[in-house]
């Protein structure tokens, strides 16, 4: 079963959430069933670039192409990939090469492959983005995941982000959860004033946890990519 894919990019690092730092390959697929407002990857879903639709083998070996044998885990990350049937095979190839999978999505459609994922990352979606979480879907999420490594990352712009934020997270305390700044500049290529910028709101977001009884088990985390590499795409 093919699957639309935007780029295939790495070895970097995971700039992100609850494997930041992991040495990994990505592979982005096209399509979003949300258009987030400050998406700082909607060429995946505005139309403004094409995708390639590709068999799982073919990723296997674009990834092999590009990574050499520099790597041992790759991130599927969008685009929602939860769009894609296909990426159930595309894991299994993942595995059966020996590297680890790990998956970025908000958490609004369910497919059963999830659960073969290794690092899941839900990113439900805070008032700012303009988009509505369907609670009775996360719901049905978190319990189908009750057995794997997941964890849940919320972008926060604003106070009321950071309310959504602690809602989410007092609703499954269970989870792991992560808070990430968000990027209010996704076209900037002046990096020095966005790393200012970035840190300076990193610094307002650890305060804004630091004083948050309910953000006592909490993460707090940047964009690490976006510090080190600004806005630049495939990195
Ligand atoms: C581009 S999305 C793709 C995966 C999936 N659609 C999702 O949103 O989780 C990957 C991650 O980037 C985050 N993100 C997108 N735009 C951002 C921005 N301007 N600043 C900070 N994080 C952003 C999303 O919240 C998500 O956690
Ligand atoms: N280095 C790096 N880390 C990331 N973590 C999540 C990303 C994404 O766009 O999903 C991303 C990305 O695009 N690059
Ligand atoms: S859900 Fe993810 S990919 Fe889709 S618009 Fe929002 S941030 Fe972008
Ligand atoms: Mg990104």
């Amino acid at each position: 079963m093919k699957i639309p894919v935007m780029e295939v990019f790495g070895p970097t690092i995971q700039g992100e959430g609850m494997v930041i730092g992991q040495k990994t390959m990505f592979v982005r697929t096209g399509g979003c069933d949300y258009s987030c407002s400050w998406c700082d990857s909607s060429f995946t879903w505005d139309g403004s670039s094409r995708s390639e639709l590709l068999e799982a083998e073919s990723i296997i070996e674009q990834l092999k192409k590009i990574g050499g044998d520099l790597f041992s885990h790759v991130t599927i990350s969008g685009g929602n990939p939860a769009l894609h049937k296909g990426i159930a095979e595309l894991v299994d190839l993942c595995h059966e090469q020996g590297w680890k999978v790990a998956i970025e999505t908000q958490g609004s459609i369910w497919q059963d492959w999830m659960k073969k994922i290794d690092d899941i990352t839900i990113s439900p979606k805070p008032p700012s983005s303009l988009m509505e979480t369907d609670y009775e879907k996360l719901d049905y999420y978190i319990k189908q995941l009750e057995q794997s490594n997941m964890s849940l990352k919320v972008v926060v712009f604003d106070d009321k982000d950071f309310y959504f934020a602690e809602n989410i997270h007092t609703r499954y305390p269970q989870v792991p959860f992560y808070l990430q700044i968000g990027n209010e500049d996704i076209a900037t290529t002046d990096d020095r004033a966005l790393l200012a910028t970035l840190l300076k709101r990193y610094e307002w977001l650890i305060e804004k946890a630091t004083k948050s009884l309910v953000m006592n088990d909490a993460k707090v985390l940047p964009q690490l990519h976006t510090l080190i590499w600004g806005n630049k795409r495939g990195v």
